[in-house]
């Protein structure tokens, strides 16, 4: 676990101890709010929230529903535990209605409890299952893992008495349970059944005094909330939980038959598991950090696979050969080559092989061979790739020993992990759009390419179709480069093709023209942080100097429209924006400066927050600058932003709801000519704006956040939307990620200040410690 979790757990007071400790030794936090006044805001400041009904109460409940309500508000993971859900009248009511108004992400549970869940509308599956338990009762060892002390007096067996249970019933039961509540199900048992509905995993292993031990199930149910709360998947969460519990569950009974030792010392030991666990995966993510920085001969960096030439000859126009095309390719700025010749013989691929070595070897460029670690060898090339179909990993290592780079191929998480695992360098992972020079491949949808590059700590590079022009898109995934066949070898002009595409991965400037907020949360500032945290390199021109906090402007300082150029000068003539946002210009003089200079300089992407009426009603500019806003300013714009006050002035229409928006938004687009992100806030429907680009109206929604620190929201918008369009992302996924930013910036509730304060524009994220 990399960021510190913390799950808001509403538990058991059987089991609080444990739920706590388990958390911290997993790598978590457990915060504990069970009273009404507190519980919605605890739960804001937690990743995820544990609803465990054990021991239940009627202000319990009320609290249980609170807490699942919001963090369901603020798309937090919520986990349930509905502890001995079929042992009374009052628990099957109080589950009932939890249930109607909180959305689990996972219920965490048995089989008694599954099946009194789905009770309501199956009696007969119930039935099954008490008869089944009832058979084994007396004869079955005592299961009991939720740690409530009233329910587990009442049962002989224990709450997880169900222990001879068929595992196709089981999977049915967590199958039909899932669908019901459209949630994971993570149902432990003498195996444990994970099912999101559609896929099912199951679980063995453990030992079996994991059920003598007071609240084993409701720290699993932690482990659960914390695997989620760090964005993991539900399905996948449940699975990591519960492999992981089990694994510690069987190094604890190893440990205390060794010793010798009782019960008491097996849940000492389960914790000492678990923390174990969590530093070994630590240190192996160190490991690989520091074996990359070591620079081993067999390491290759994020930018040698930038632009990863992967050849083919039937893309060769007449005349070309593999040399020379690598020979050019190599010169113009390809980064690193691989040998991929499915239709040769050994002794061609070796003799082709050590050409084209000597060839990168002159420019400095690995060559990777496909497929072959023992001819990678005989080539003498830096490494190989293999794929899941091809050597294994860790038998290419012991073949080729360290020295050799070895790439692996993946396509989920789980498969990339096991590449990093099993000792891979790097991972190539496709197709991202498919593949017209392999037949048969599966698209890799760009989510789990994200994830991917997420979860691994070495490079990786995105394969399958990608050209100069799609590549845009695979922007902010985290990819490290691309390997590319057809793109390259198919190209007419190959020296123009590697510069289209290295441009791809260039830092993209964004310039602020704006005034300066002194107090750090809006204006200059806050455009110059969003811009660090969208990944692009950031400039600005400021028009004024304003004295302000948080509680208001104290005094304004304009800079002369002569300094405002002057400024301008100065960057496009150096360091050519790719994009421009433009916030607070107070007066017209300014303003006409500003416009002669971005036709002058044929400026790009012009994103114009037209900072004229604050959302309380105040006018900032004075009028005249207004006309030649609207004038000078707007006809050079991609997308300007108002508010509704700012709407209202610009279409001379009153907005009262989400239709006056469409049509104040559709008549200024007429009147300006550029396109309109008109923001919903409070007045109308808090956190969705209307998109209107003259092609496309589109609702844009977002995520309402509960925070009353909203200083510098509108300078955050339009500059994320700016480093977004400088990306090359196009308008409408522009908008989205910029709002999906602004809407985590809000939920990190910072809080500074007396009045409505800034958020947190880094995302509570340290780039270097
Ligand atoms: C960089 C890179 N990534 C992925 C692959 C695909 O390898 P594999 O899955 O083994 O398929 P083949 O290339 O052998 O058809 C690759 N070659 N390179
Ligand atoms: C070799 C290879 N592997 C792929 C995968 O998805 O793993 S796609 C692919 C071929 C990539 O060629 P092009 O750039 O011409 O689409
Ligand atoms: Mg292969």
């Amino acid at each position: 676990m990399e960021k510190n979790v913390k799950v808001h757990c509403l538990t058991n007071p059987v089991t609080m101890q444990s739920v706590a400790n388990v958390l911290l030794a997993a790598g978590g936090s457990a915060v504990m709010a069970q009273d009404e006044q507190e519980v919605e805001e605890i739960t804001a400041i937690c990743q995820a929230t544990l609803l465990n009904t054990g021991v239940p109460d009627e202000r319990k409940i009320r609290s249980c529903i609170l807490a699942g309500k919001c963090a369901n508000r603020l798309g937090h993971p919520v986990v349930l535990d509905p502890v001995g859900a079929g042992a009374s009248k009052f628990r099957r009511k109080k589950i009932g209605q939890l249930l109607q108004s909180v959305v689990p992400s996972i219920i965490r549970c048995n089989q008694e409890e599954a099946s009194a869940l789905l009770r309501a509308e199956d009696e007969k599956e119930f039935l099954v299952l008490g008869t089944e338990r009832q058979k084994i009762e007396g004869t079955a060892e005592s299961c009991q893992q939720d740690g409530d002390a009233v329910f587990s007096g009442i049962q002989s067996g224990g709450v997880e008495s169900s222990l001879e249970l068929e595992l196709e019933k089981a999977r049915r039961l967590a199958v039909r349970l899932a669908k019901k509540y459209r949630c994971t199900v993570c149902m432990t048992g003498e195996q444990d059944v994970i099912s999101d509905g559609e896929r099912v995993k199951v679980i063995s292993g453990g030992d079996g005094r994991i059920c003598r031990i007071t609240g084993s199930g409701c720290m699993l149910s932690a482990l659960c909330a914390l695997k989620c709360g760090d964005g993991t998947d539900s399905f996948e969460a449940a699975a990591e939980a519960a492999e992981t519990w089990r694994h510690c569950a069987e190094r604890a009974g190893e440990t205390v038959d060794e010793k010798e030792e009782g019960i008491g010392s097996f849940q000492i030991r389960l914790l000492d598991a678990l923390s174990l666990k969590m530093e070994m995966e630590r240190g192996r993510r160190m490991e690989v950090q520091s074996r990359m920085k070591q620079n081993k001969k067999r390491y290759i960096s994020p930018e040698q696979l930038r632009l990863y030439a992967v050849t083919d000859r039937k893309w060769l126009a007449e005349g070309e050969t593999l040399e020379t095309v690598v020979e050019t390719l190599v010169r113009s700025g390809v980064t690193c080559v691989q040998l991929r010749e499915k239709h040769a013989s050994d002794e061609e691929i070796i003799s082709e092989g050590k050409k084209l070595n000597e060839i990168c070897r002159k420019h400095h460029v690995p060559l990777i061979v496909n497929d072959r670690p023992d001819l990678a060898k005989k080539i003498g090339a830096a490494g190989v790739h293999v794929g899941l179909s091809d050597m294994g990993i860790e038998k290419a290592r012991e073949l080729l020993g360290e020295d050799f780079i070895i790439g692996g191929s993946a396509h989920n998480v789980k498969e990339a992990l096991q590449a990093q695992k099993a000792g891979a360098d790097y991972i190539g992972c496709g197709a991202v759009f498919g593949s017209q020079t392999k037949s048969d491949v599966t698209t890799l949808a760009k989510e789990e390419l994200c994830a991917i590059c997420e979860a691994v700590e070495i490079p990786v590079v995105a394969i399958g179709g990608i050209t100069a022009e799609n590549i845009k898109e695979l922007t902010g995934t985290g990819i490290d480069g691309v390997a590319v066949v057809s793109g390259l070898f198919a190209a007419k002009d190959k020296p123009e093709m590697v510069r289209r595409f290295l441009k791809a991965f260039e830092m993209k400037k964004v310039l602020t023209i704006a005034g300066s907020d002194c107090s750090g949360g809006a204006g200059i500032q806050a455009d110059l942080k969003t811009m660090a945290a969208n990944g692009v390199y950031g400039m600005s021109a400021v028009m004024a100097l304003t004295a302000q906090n948080t509680t208001g402007v104290q005094g304004i300082m304009e800079v002369t429209p002569e300094f405002a150029g002057q400024q301008i000068d100065s960057i496009f003539t150096d360091i050519r924006p790719d994009a421009v946002k433009i916030g607070m210009l107070s007066s017209g003089e300014i303003i006409h400066v500003v416009a002669e200079k971005l036709k002058e300089y044929q400026a790009e992407h012009i994103v114009l927050d037209p900072v004229m009426v604050s959302t309380s009603g105040h006018r900032l500019i004075q009028k005249d600058a207004e006309q030649s806003l609207k004038k000078e300013l707007f006809p050079l714009a991609e997308l300007i932003t108002p508010n509704i006050p700012e709407a209202e002035v610009l279409s001379g229409r009153k907005i009262k709801n989400a239709q006056d928006m469409e049509s104040a938004a559709e008549k200024i687009v007429e009147e300006y000519g550029c396109a309109v992100l008109l923001k919903g806030g409070h007045r109308i429907n808090d956190a969705n704006d209307f998109l209107c680009t003259g092609e496309k109206k589109v609702w844009i929604c977002g995520e309402r956040v509960e925070n009353p620190n909203t200083h510098g929201t509108g300078c955050t918008l339009s500059s994320a939307i700016a480093s977004n369009l400088a990306k090359g992302v196009g308008m409408e996924e522009a908008v989205q990620k910029a709002k999906e930013y602004l809407t985590e910036a809000l939920k990190e509730q910072l809080d500074l200040g007396a009045g409505s304060g800034p958020m947190d524009h880094t995302l509570g994220k340290i780039i270097f410690e």
